[in-house]
């Protein structure tokens, strides 16, 4: 058993008022957060939001114009301030994955524990191996492996020697399902037996939601919301954080009482309504099928209410058509008002 050489306290990586510019636009505002050991963090943006920009601040690879990042108390100097840029607790997986071409997977995330006795080496590439499921492919080179080989044996590389922090740009957007669900599991693994502390930013926010103790919204460099998976998902405080955390509806004041909702009850003149929170009911309000999506485990359909309103609703009833008349029912606690 190896021991990690970074003793941890409460507040392993903390960001404190990070700001980055580029010329005129503001790549990165004014954020904060802190993570901990063994939590696993997402952070979810649109493209442009910012989130590569951060990450490489984060792991010391890129100079911040303002704020600053800490290990464990200690600030993590910008790469002007060092003669080799990054942090030696704090390793950053690009989306390219940037792999040795011409080594064996093995010999890939050998180089990186070079600097060990060949007994623990041996011993450690075979656990990072087990691990992250590439036994099988260690003797082949980086372009004889799949997209999600390549991703794990850059995952393995990066956590070689036990890193504190592990970051992740857009972990999950170049693999198919099972090795969506492989790198799933190897980041719980990861935090679970190694104590690491993750952070992935992600464009896509059905991985951020299953995977992460903490979800932040991204939006223009700022940091909008910060919070847990169910709670980011339920009470979204922007149209945007809404749309960035899964399906919805953006209702309006005016639209309230389409639904058989007072109006008067919601100060708010926007309000989230998840697709799943409507009901189909015969006590509900008339509407007409507009399309119907097949998605697997169930269906979206949109439903008409007026020329100008339709309404997206998940349901599991398969006999539903396009012209078809159904009644929807929202229910008051189902209805979310969010800032402007
Ligand atoms: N070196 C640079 N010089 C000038 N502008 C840059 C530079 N790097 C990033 N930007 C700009 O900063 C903003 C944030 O870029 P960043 O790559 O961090 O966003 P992102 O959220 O990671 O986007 P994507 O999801 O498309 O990768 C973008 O408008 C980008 O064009």
């Amino acid at each position: 058993m190896i021991i990690n050489p970074y003793k941890y306290n409460e507040r392993l990586l903390e960001a404190t008022t990070l700001t980055k510019s580029f010329g005129p636009l503001s790549a990165v505002q004014q954020v904060s957060f802190v993570l901990q050991a063994g939590q696993v963090m997402a952070l979810v943006g649109a493209s442009g939001s910012g989130k590569s920009t951060l990450l490489s601040i984060l792991a010391g690879l890129t100079d911040a114009d303002g704020g600053d990042v800490r290990l464990d108390g200690k600030r993590v100097p910008g790469p002007s301030e060092v003669l080799v840029a990054g942090h030696a607790a704090i390793r950053l997986v690009h989306q390219e994955y940037q792999l040795m071409p011409n080594v064996s997977v093995r010999e890939n995330i050998t180089y990186a524990l070079r600097f060990f006795a060949k007994t623990y080496r041996d011993y450690r590439v075979d656990e990072l191996l087990r691990l992250c499921r590439l036994a099988e492919v260690q003797n082949r080179l980086p372009r004889q492996v799949s997209g999600g080989e390549k991703q794990r044996t850059a995952i393995a590389r990066a956590i070689a020697d036990k890193p504190a922090v592990l970051l992740l740009d857009e972990p999950f957007s170049h693999l198919d399902l099972p090795n969506r669900l492989i790198v799933r599991n190897l980041l719980f693994d990861l935090v679970r037996h190694e104590n690491t502390a993750c952070l992935f930013v992600t464009h896509d926010a059905s991985d951020a939601l299953s995977i992460a103790h903490t979800v932040g919204i991204l939006r223009d460099g700022k940091l909008i919301q910060l919070s847990n998976p169910v709670d980011i998902y339920r009470r979204p405080e922007t149209a945007y954080a809404a749309q960035m955390t899964g399906p919805v509806n953006i209702l309006q004041t005016e639209h309230l009482p389409l639904l058989g909702l007072s109006a008067v009850e919601y100060p708010s003149a926007l309000f989230c309504l998840r697709p799943e929170q409507v009901r189909l009911s015969e006590a509900g309000i008339l509407g007409t099928v507009r399309a119907v999506f097949f998605k697997g485990s169930h269906y979206e359909i949109e439903v008409e209410l007026n020329p100008d309103f339709c309404l997206r609703v998940l349901t599991t009833n398969d006999s539903l058509y396009v012209g078809q008349r159904v009644n929807i029912q929202v229910t008051a606690d189902s209805v979310w008002p969010l800032q402007r």
